[in-house]
């Protein structure tokens, strides 16, 4: 498994290896010792990894952007069918890089998977016709304790990936989240 820091150092970008032979390919998704060694290399508290979701999407969907605050969730994010731009904000106060974001493509063809630890906000835009998003939790969700920051703010102006007049498919919930409340 190869790991690299993205524009935000704690957002980290998994490569796993990839088996290939005749039948198809094999890969370990999760290797928790691992992951735990990349993480303490890049300063970051070792995790366990307790809850796993996985949401499929039609083209133009965007989830998000969605952050647990009294139990914060860090996430491994992976796509197993279709590609998705999905993107960590860091809403940590006290972070150098509060503020800002990061966007990553992933998909069933590139294999990446991102790390987005506690304290970020997280949402994802599905580039193909349908995407099938794995992604697994440090902490369990509480529905109490979910909320959002609107897709489109534009403190945090994230370069969704939409052509021009393209408008994203959101729940009920995300067209009315709040905005960001940056400095
Ligand atoms: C997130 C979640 C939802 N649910 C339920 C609540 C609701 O009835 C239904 C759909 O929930 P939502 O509309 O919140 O699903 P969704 O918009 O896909 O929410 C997810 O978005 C991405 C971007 C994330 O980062 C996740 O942490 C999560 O917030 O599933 C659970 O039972 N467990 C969970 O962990």
């Amino acid at each position: 498994m190869k790991c690299n820091q993205s524009a935000i150092p704690d957002v980290l970008v998994f490569e796993p290896v990839v088996h290939h032979d005749e039948r198809g390919f094999f890969k370990e998704v999760l290797r928790e010792s691992s992951f735990n060694q990349f993480l303490s290399l890049y300063g970051q508290p070792s995790q366990s990894l307790v809850q796993e979701n996985l949401s499929q999407s039609k083209r133009h969907v965007l989830r998000g952007l969605h952050f647990q605050s009294q139990q914060p969730q860090g996430k491994l994010v992976s796509v197993v069918h279709g590609e998705v731009f999905d993107v960590a904000v860091d809403i940590r106060p006290h972070s150098e890089t509060y503020g800002q974001w990061v966007g990553h493509i992933l998909s069933n063809q590139n294999h990446q998977q991102v790390w987005i630890p506690p304290g970020f906000a997280h949402g994802f835009l599905v580039l193909s016709e349908s995407a099938d998003v794995l992604y697994k939790c440090s902490s369990y969700y509480m529905a109490g304790d979910q909320q959002g920051i609107l897709w489109s703010d534009p403190t945090l102006a994230i370069d969704w990936p939409l052509a021009k007049g393209q408008s994203p498919i959101l729940s009920v919930q995300d067209v009315t989240q709040p905005l960001f409340r940056g400095e």
